[in-house]
């Protein structure tokens, strides 16, 4: 017999982000409760929302709603990978990369109203030794700039602002070597991201022609930033002319493997773990199904929200 509502789980991250999500309950109760059964559950501790996603494939559920940022999105995200189960997504994060890629506005009134429109788009996958990612995944400062974040109280830009000074005054550049079928890499570099999304959160651009329906990722490799270079680089990342470094080095392909000097930290969306030495990583193509604005394409540059980033920055 086929079930006549829809049901929703709404899982909401009380911790994500820096704003208060008191009204997301009522916001979500203007979802049309003839055509569907929206369930809200709370995360009590990390790992949390995994737990619940899993419920929710196991009991056919129709879509789940991740209420949170980057770390909520990819706890619930990588469980409805190569389901049929649709990710919406309610953007309550700090740095909300996948939100913002995929234009999902932050506001919360209009993110639900894509809920409710119902688009849903497929987009790729990394899997990087075994572990899912849907917009980044790195080794060298980024990684450790995560891995700083992890042991902090307070989330928001300017803990990220100070994590990245503090890991930038200890930094020592590692080796990487990196075999892909498109081309290699072997040297000592910065930072090396796995791009699937074009950035980082925040509306940092770490790989601007990232396209997230390619079954490709675009590998990053920032060989060096001097003293006197970070403030041209923190322009380019927020203008997406990151392209114009001329320590950039970018490889675009479906796999990779990533070989270093020793084991160490790697991030996936911007939360840190401890991986091997040597790291592979390749995109599955579209395997997650995610509802999104209708119209999916990147706006093009424009001169004031160029300028709104850097001032948000600042
Ligand atoms: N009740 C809880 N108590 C403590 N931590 C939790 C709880 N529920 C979820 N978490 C953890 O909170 C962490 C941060 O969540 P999330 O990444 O969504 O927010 P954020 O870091 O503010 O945003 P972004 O990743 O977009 O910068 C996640 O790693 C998640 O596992």
């Amino acid at each position: 017999m086929s079930r006549v509502k829809k049901k929703i789980y709404a899982i909401i991250n009380p911790v994500s982000g820096t704003k208060s999500k008191k009204e997301v309950p009522d916001m979500l109760a203007s979802i049309d409760a003839h055509k569907y059964d929206v369930h809200l559950l709370i995360t009590g501790y990390e790992g949390h929302a995994t737990q619940i996603a899993l419920d929710a494939v196991k009991e056919n559920v129709d879509c789940v709603i991740a209420v949170g940022g980057d770390g909520t999105v990819n706890e619930v995200a990588k469980v409805l990978i190569d389901t049929n189960v649709v990710l919406g997504i309610i953007p309550s994060g700090s740095g909300n990369g996948l939100a913002r890629d995929l234009n999902i506005p932050l506001n919360l009134k209009k993110a639900v109203e894509i809920i409710k429109e119902g688009v849903v788009s497929q987009i790729d996958y990394g899997v990087a030794n075994g572990h899912i990612f849907f917009c980044t995944c790195g080794v060298g400062f980024d990684a450790l700039v995560s891995e700083k974040a992890l042991n902090q109280s307070s989330r928001g830009k300017l803990m990220y602002a100070k994590s990245m000074l503090d890991v930038y005054v200890n930094f020592k550049p590692e080796r990487y070597k990196i075999t892909t079928p498109d081309g290699n890499f072997d040297d000592k570099s910065f930072l090396v991201t796995c791009a699937n999304a074009s950035q980082y959160g925040y509306n940092g651009f770490i790989a601007p022609d990232a396209n997230m329906q390619d079954g490709k990722m675009n590998i990053a490799i920032l060989k060096s930033v001097l003293p006197m270079n970070i403030p041209q680089t923190a322009l380019q990342l927020v203008s997406k002319n990151i392209g114009n470094n001329s320590n950039l080095v970018e490889i675009i392909t479906s796999e990779a493997l990533i070989e270093r000097e020793s084991d160490g930290v790697m991030h996936l969306d911007g939360n840190a773990i401890q991986t091997d030495k040597n790291i592979s990583v390749k995109i599955v193509k579209q395997g997650l199904k995610v509802l999104v604005p209708r119209e999916i394409e990147k706006p093009a540059f424009d001169a004031q929200s160029f300028l709104t980033n850097i001032t948000r920055w600042i």
